[in-house]
């Protein structure tokens, strides 16, 4: 299966971007993921590898073959090396992105090369070098998009290109908005497909078409998820993190966060707290499963903090969530017990009925905002713990791994999460987080399209092209080559 596109810019009289998407039959492991079967084109092309929203595979045998079915459509007296090199420029310059469009935030991922030469610089279009001020330069855009500089993985090399990795995000409910502002930035010049998973990738194809004639590329956003994560970890070897000293409640607001040793990964458990949550094992790249799920995720804790307190934002419910006591909402066992029910090792300080206080209207109007926010945190926390948990022990696995939104800037239910995984299991479980919180969907997207870590995913999970169209798709795209990039 291959899909070709082309997408003529005429600004400067240059056409600018070939993209292609060439998934493979042989399976490629990890380690020879940069093997030299599809190496770059030549010496030149090594710097100026691959860019574009749909950009896969630039094996030389791909593109030289798409070259040649270019020139049989020509007359033959151009010569074959400068066109050649001609795709493969236009082809480099583009802007890569992966896109993760969930129910509540939208992720993407802009990949910057850094290695510009002059030459690429001074064939760049216009249009390609404003929206690469534009996406790197600023740290918000329109009202509600905000890149996390902080998150930014600098020096990396995406198929031979070194740059940097921008990761951006904005309310999913902001779509709408953010086409228009893509539009006016002149992205439905430069951009006909663009790489996407999560629920919205399919919710919001039609809009996408209409608004900026843009298609989506779609994957699966388990799939993305699990190939991001091994991407952040190679490329960044303090990605995953756990905290010390987990094993005591007393303890874990002190608990040092250290860096975990994450390259020989499997088995793990993988939590995914996003607006909801999926629970997945792991045993290999390309082996998973979905064991489980839970409907009380993130978006539950900020719904219910919203009505209970009248926050607007997640940043500020879990700002108030800092400042409260979820002991003066929640039911403990020592409440109940009067201490400890040490027949069945449950301590005082245990909850024992979340909010289960706020049947009564003298602790109703005892209690302030920020103890609502901190004991719905400690609610929808607990429970994704304890089901995690399960998980694990049924699987008889014990790295849990926690990712998601939920968890930014959110270290009490990092710290919670930690605490609950040790002292459930006594010690044998072990709970561990990941730096790019949110954004493994879209870097695993913007791997699978640029075939970053096995060659054959797009095979099964690029389930918007069938067979059939990808060929019309090429067909329909080399007739463009054929029109519009030798008639400059
Ligand atoms: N700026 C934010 N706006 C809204 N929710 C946020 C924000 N930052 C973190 N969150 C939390 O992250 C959750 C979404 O996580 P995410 O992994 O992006 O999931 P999804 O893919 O479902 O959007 C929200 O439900 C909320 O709990
Ligand atoms: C439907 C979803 C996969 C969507 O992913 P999300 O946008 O929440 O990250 C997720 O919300 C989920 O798994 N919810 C829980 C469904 C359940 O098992 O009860």
């Amino acid at each position: 299966m291959a899909v070709v596109g082309m997408q003529v810019h005429k600004s400067d009289q240059r056409t600018v971007a070939l993209f292609v998407v060439l998934p493979h039959k042989r399976k490629r492991s990890r380690k020879d993921r940069h093997s030299t079967s599809h190496s770059s084109i030549n010496s030149k092309s090594q710097t100026m590898a691959p860019g574009g929203p749909r950009v896969v595979n630039n094996c030389e045998e791909c593109l030289r073959s798409l070259h040649m079915k270019v020139l049989r459509t020509k007359d033959d007296t151009i010569e074959e090396d400068v066109n050649f090199n001609n795709i493969v420029d236009v082809y480099a310059t583009m802007p890569w992105f992966g896109m993760d469009i969930g129910g509540t935030l939208t992720k993407l991922v802009y990949f910057e090369p850094k290695d510009i030469t002059p030459d690429e610089l001074d064939q760049e279009a216009e249009i390609l070098r404003n929206i690469r001020r534009y996406l790197t330069k600023n740290s918000a855009y329109g009202k509600t998009g905000h890149r996390d500089t902080h998150l930014q993985m600098d020096d990396i090399t995406i198929r031979g290109r070194r740059g940097s990795l921008h990761c951006i995000r904005f309310p999913t409910s902001e779509m709408v908005n953010f086409l228009l502002l893509a539009k006016s930035k002149g992205m439905a010049e430069l951009v006909t497909t663009v790489c996407a998973t999560g629920g919205g990738a399919f919710k919001f194809e039609k809009e996408f078409k209409k608004e900026v004639n843009m298609r989506l590329a779609k994957f699966d956003e388990l799939d993305a998820l699990i190939k991001g994560i091994l991407f952040a970890e190679t490329h960044n070897p303090t990605e995953c993190y756990y905290f010390e000293n987990s094993s005591s409640m007393s303890c874990i607001s002190k608990g040092e966060k250290k860096v975990y040793d994450f390259s020989q990964p499997y088995p793990f458990i993988l939590v995914n707290v996003g607006s909801g949550v999926s629970i997945l094992a792991v045993w290999g790249p390309d082996n998973y499963k979905r064991i489980s799920g839970t409907s009380l995720g993130g978006g539950t804790f900020l719904g219910l903090c919203c009505l209970l307190t009248g926050c607007d934002t997640f940043e500020e419910a879990v700002e108030l969530a800092t400042e409260g006591d979820h002991t003066k909402v929640d039911k403990l066992v020592r409440d109940i017990y009067g201490g400890d029910y040490e027949r069945f090792g449950l301590p005082g300080e245990l909850v024992a009925a979340s909010f289960g206080q706020m049947n009564l209207k003298d602790k109703q109007s005892s209690v302030s905002r920020a103890d609502l926010a901190n004991a719905t945190l400690v609610t929808i926390t607990n429970n994704i713990g304890s089901i995690a948990k399960m998980c694990a022990i049924n699987e008889k696995i014990e790295k849990v791994v926690f990712v998601g939104n939920f968890l930014r800037v959110n270290p009490i239910s990092m710290r919670l999460l930690a605490y609950a995984m040790d002292y459930w299991s006594k010690g044998t479980l072990k709970a561990l987080f990941l730096e790019h919180e949110g954004y493994f969907g879209a870097m695993g997207c913007l791997c699978q399209f640029n075939n970053e870590i096995s060659c054959n995913e797009t095979e099964t999970t690029n389930s918007n092209f069938e067979n059939g169209d990808c060929i019309n798709e090429i067909e329909t795209n080399f007739l463009k080559i054929k029109n519009k990039f030798f008639a400059l």
